[in-house]
């Protein structure tokens, strides 16, 4: 298979959920080239301003900082810009306000019956990519779970990160379904909600080179 976006050589890693500063640093250790804040004031891992400021902070250079939403005021989206590289918005925001931030984004869309990837690919052609989740109703994300990667077709334009109750024990498996451009991970490398575990982190990254060389 040839490389692409839609089949990179390398997959990235976005370790998400953050909230410690020895987490961030173990996950850029480990070879993550994306970190997540949840900056939805519901989620149990949601980070405030300050803690956002001296996490984004501590990130090095080349590894993203990618802030999560979930429907919220814009003006609250613009102010939390200035700690982040990339914004994910993984409410029902429309593309129009996606598109409104001075910053690059993605939309995170959760696997409900009946979703056109297609046509979602179609109506946020402004995303860098396009995050595939596990759909729960009523929870917006983080859940933990997976779904049936079989509903994601090859022929998607846009590039996928891959999320939904990922672990160490089944990334590489995802890995050789989707051949997606990312993976991303959340419950399944913490020790408690938003407590990251170390040898949780290195073991997700090794099954994703792992997985990557196996691939070759
Ligand atoms: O983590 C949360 O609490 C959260 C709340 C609201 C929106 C998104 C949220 N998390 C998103 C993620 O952490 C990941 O992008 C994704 O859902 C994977 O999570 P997991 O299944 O736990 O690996």
């Amino acid at each position: 298979m040839s490389e692409s976006p839609q089949h990179p050589i390398r997959t990235r890693i976005k370790f998400c959920g953050l909230t410690r500063e020895q987490d961030v640093d173990v996950a850029v250790a480990a070879g993550a080239d994306a970190l997540g804040f949840v900056l939805w004031p519901g989620s149990r891992r949601c980070v405030d301003d300050d803690r956002l400021a001296s996490l984004a902070g501590r990130v090095p250079a080349f590894v993203t900082r990618v802030g999560l939403f979930v429907d919220q005021p814009p003006e609250r989206v613009a102010y939390l810009s200035r700690f982040l590289d990339l914004l994910q918005f993984h409410g029902d925001e429309p593309p129009d306000y996606c598109a409104g931030f001075e910053r690059p984004w993605i939309k995170a869309l959760r696997m409900r019956e009946g979703l056109d990837l297609h046509a979602a690919a179609a109506a946020y052609s402004g995303a860098q990519a396009l995050l595939l989740d596990a759909y729960r109703p009523g929870v917006p994300g983080g859940t933990g779970e997976t779904f049936d990667w079989s509903r994601i077709p090859a022929s998607l334009t846009k590039p996928v990160i891959l999320a939904g109750g990922l672990t160490p024990a089944n990334v590489a498996q995802a890995i050789a379904s989707v051949r997606p451009f990312a993976v991303d991970v959340s419950g399944g490398v913490e020790a408690a909600r938003g407590c990251k575990d170390p040898e949780l982190l290195k073991a997700f990254a090794a099954a994703v080179h792992g997985a990557d060389d196996g691939c070759r």
